[in-house]
């Protein structure tokens, strides 16, 4: 596949003082939904800011469709990015803001009359012109800044964390947006809720401590739990051994029992039977002897 349409990283190392947030890290990036798996502090954010030209690298090489990060200017032309404290001329109405915000990333009043009335109904905001965006929802603000960040018809949209504080349904139809977007992009999309990337994208990478812990599809991060996931519902007096034994990924209390769900590389006792792996004991899997991982 041609360099001018990937996201190349290789041996990327970013400190802060002395602290270092990333450590040799190594991907490709190609156009779809790429997900970024890592619990709180792994280096998401700063990974995402290294990529967005907000913070920069201290070794390794990093281009954008062929264009090497140290071209900031280049890259931010290339490149829409929603960060994860997205907050915005509250006083304004969506469409001024959006107006607002085009005239800065210097699209002519011909484009900006063009283009915006699209975009706000791509992201479901055709009815909010005139609403303040002080007065959006949570899910609206975020829908409001995908609209911002591909304004300017970026190749590449970089997005931190949107689904942390969203209604169940709002979280759907952000991840439906930005499936759509992702047809004819690179979009990133970092989260530590396993969920959204299992419903969202086919390649991922599974960041911890600045280091990356996985990279493949979905399936691939699958095929590490295939036959190794059981259900059992064994007595509450139990539970505590089976914890120390196994990697529980969830539990259900039944009156004074509970349904497990654990990762035993072999069946470990009768009446434990075999389930079909999901991605959060993948996830929990790979973490194992890491601490706990932070999925919900
Ligand atoms: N400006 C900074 N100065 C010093 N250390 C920082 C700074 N920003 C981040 N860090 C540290 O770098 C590491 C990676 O942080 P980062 O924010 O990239 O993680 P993250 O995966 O995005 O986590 P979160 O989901 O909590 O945002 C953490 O240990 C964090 O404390």
């Amino acid at each position: 596949m041609s360099k001018n349409t990937e996201i190349v990283i290789r041996h990327l190392d970013k400190y802060y003082g002395k602290k270092q947030a990333l450590t040799d890290v190594n991907l490709t990036i190609h156009k779809g939904m790429f997900g970024l798996l890592g619990r709180n502090g792994a280096g998401k954010t700063t990974l995402m800011k290294v990529l967005a030209t907000l913070h920069e690298k201290q070794g390794g090489e990093v281009s954008i469709c062929g264009i090497p990060v140290e071209h900031a200017s280049a890259i931010r032309k290339i490149t829409g990015y929603l960060p994860q404290d997205f907050s915005m001329y509250p006083n304004m109405s969506v469409y001024e803001a959006m107006d607002y915000l085009g005239v800065l990333s210097g699209l002519t009043k011909e484009e900006r009359r063009k283009r915006i009335p699209g975009l706000l109904r791509q992201v479901n905001l055709q009815d909010n012109y005139r609403t303040k965006v002080k007065a959006l929802s949570g899910g609206m603000k975020r829908r409001l800044g995908i609209a911002q960040a591909i304004l300017h018809n970026p190749r590449v949209l970089i997005v931190d964390e949107p689904t942390a504080g969203l209604d169940p349904e709002e979280r759907v139809r952000f991840r439906n947006l930005l499936c759509e977007i992702a047809q004819e992009r690179i979009v990133i999309l970092s989260t530590h809720i396993v969920g959204d990337i299992e419903a969202t994208c086919e390649n991922i990478a599974v960041l911890d401590d600045g280091r990356i812990l996985f990279q493949g599809t979905v399936e691939e991060l699958l095929h590490m739990v295939e036959s190794k996931v059981y259900k059992a519902e064994i007595s509450k007096k139990e539970l505590p051994e089976l914890k120390q034994k196994y990697i529980v990924t969830s539990m259900l209390a039944l009156g004074n029992n509970v349904m497990v769900r654990f990762i035993a590389e072999k069946q470990p006792f009768a009446g434990a039977s075999l389930c079909e792996a999901g991605v959060e004991d993948a996830y929990m899997y790979l973490m194992q002897g890491r601490g706990e991982g932070t999925c919900s």
